[in-house]
């Protein structure tokens, strides 16, 4: 299993593209399966969750060819052959679930396998199959798998979300494009992921309004064509790397990065001491001055400050003045990179939802192990600052999510590399 060495020391300068956004990428694909026309996507990140999503569509009969080293996919679902998504892939990734709304409003049957639950948290899907339930589906759950119809059709309902969920979200907004008469989503997730799917569905022929608020309406269309649409900016990878020079010093450019993606985030740099500027190309991120200014953050839903930067947060905070708290809202185990950064010689206390950190002049290098996606780039951000060596284990979690972390990286002037097989 390979690992990531970083050597911690020395300012970062220069420039960092930004991808397309994994969870964007991961919904839109599974829209494909809503036409029998070719759907492209450009500005695609090259990771193994999309590689995992091409798997899972062309197991149910849908050609997937990633074409230009992988930036572009180019789908046809001509027709669906095979309606049963097999648990062997949907383990791998939760983002499986999605296809569930797209046969279903398709074809009016669907099996997919129920995902289970992860290392951050249980990630139960009930809202995403009570939502469809509201769209006249019947759902049956057998053998750990969902068995869904919908005999007549879906028709338009009224979803009334009693949390934000940002999969459920877009699993139903897929199904109602097609579903008979108008569906209205009450309690909507207004993630720029969930704007990016409705643009590429309206390009689809698909009749949305309200997306990007907390009420989306849907007016139910017969069929829907192909398209071709760019996936949005990840902002995610966007955040995560605007911590990198806010971590050792320098200045970095992020091309690509967009103030309204991160604008929560940006607030807790700003508080910190960390200034970013709209630039031509992007945005870029340098250190005011002097240490860390310590922040408490909340994790909410967006515009909120995102869960998925609150590791890398943790990572910043870990040598700030003073004392942090940060109170993750969305996932009830999402701290496993707190023991990871404590052997680095960071002083943090979690009890339940909160994390109180208290900042310390240096990070010392040492073998850490990701446990998920997010931890994983926390301790090679926490590796930078840190004096010495650090070796960060399993990050097959971090392809999932990071393309080319260290070519990136060591542009800016990082050293950081990969060590294959161990
Ligand atoms: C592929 C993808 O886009 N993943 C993102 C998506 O995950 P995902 O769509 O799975 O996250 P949700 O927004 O659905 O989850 C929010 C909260 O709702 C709960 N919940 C969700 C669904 C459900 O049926 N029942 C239920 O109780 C979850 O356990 C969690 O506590 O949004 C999360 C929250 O921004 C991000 O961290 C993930 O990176
Ligand atoms: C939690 C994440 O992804 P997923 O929902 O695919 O597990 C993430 O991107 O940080």
């Amino acid at each position: 299993m390979d690992s990531i060495l970083v050597t911690g020391g020395g300012e970062l300068s220069g420039q960092i593209p930004i991808a397309g956004a994994k969870n964007a990428c991961l919904t839109l694909m599974p829209a494909t399966l809503l036409s029998d026309e070719p759907l492209t996507l450009t500005n695609a990140p090259r990771l193994s969750d999309i590689k995992t999503m091409t798997e899972l569509l062309q197991s149910l009969g849908a050609e997937v060819t990633s074409l230009q080293d992988g930036k572009v996919l180019a789908m046809s679902s001509h027709t669906i052959s095979n309606h049963t998504a097999d648990y062997d892939i949907v383990r791998k990734m939760r983002a499986s679930i999605l296809v569930l709304g797209p046969m279903l409003a398709r074809d009016g049957h669907a099996v997919v396998s129920l995902p289970g639950g992860c290392a951050i948290g249980a990630r139960p899907v009930d809202l995403h199959l009570k939502a469809l339930e509201a769209l006249g589906a019947e759902l049956e759950l057998k053998d750990g798998y969902v068995h869904a119809k919908a005999p007549g059709g879906l028709k338009g309902g009224i979803v009334d979300f009693p949390l934000v969920s940002v999969g459920a979200t877009e699993n139903v907004l897929m199904a109602a494009t097609l579903a008979k008469g108008t569906t209205v989503i009450n309690n909507a997730a207004r993630e720029p992921e969930i704007v990016d799917l409705a643009d590429c569905l309206r390009k689809m022929g698909a009749q949305i309004d309200g997306d990007g608020t907390s009420t989306i309406t849907v007016q139910g269309v017969d069929r829907l064509h192909g398209a071709t649409h760019p996936v949005v900016t990840d902002r995610i990878e966007l955040g995560t790397y605007m911590l990198a020079p806010a971590i050792c010093g320098g200045e970095v450019e992020l091309l690509g990065g967009r103030l309204d993606l991160v604008a929560a985030f940006c607030e807790k740099l700003d508080a910190a001491g960390i200034s970013v500027e709209e630039t031509d190309k992007g945005l870029k991120v340098a250190r005011r001055n002097g240490r860390i200014t310590a922040v408490d953050v909340v994790t909410e839903p967006f515009p909120g400050f995102p869960t998925d930067l609150q590791a890398q947060m943790m990572a910043l905070l870990c040598t700030a003045n003073g004392t942090s708290v940060l109170e993750e809202k969305i996932f009830e185990n999402r701290f496993m990179h707190a023991p990871e950064l404590i052997r680095m010689g960071a002083q943090i206390e979690v009890h339940g939802g909160t994390a109180t950190v208290t900042g310390v002049d240096q990070l010392k290098g040492a073998p850490v192990m990701a446990t998920d996606l997010r931890a994983s780039v926390s301790l090679i951000l926490a590796g930078l600052a840190a004096e010495g060596e650090t070796v960060v284990s399993r990050v097959y979690h971090l392809d999932r999510g990071y393309e080319h972390v260290v070519g990136k990286l060591s542009a800016v002037g990082a050293k950081i590399e990969r060590i294959k097989g161990q």
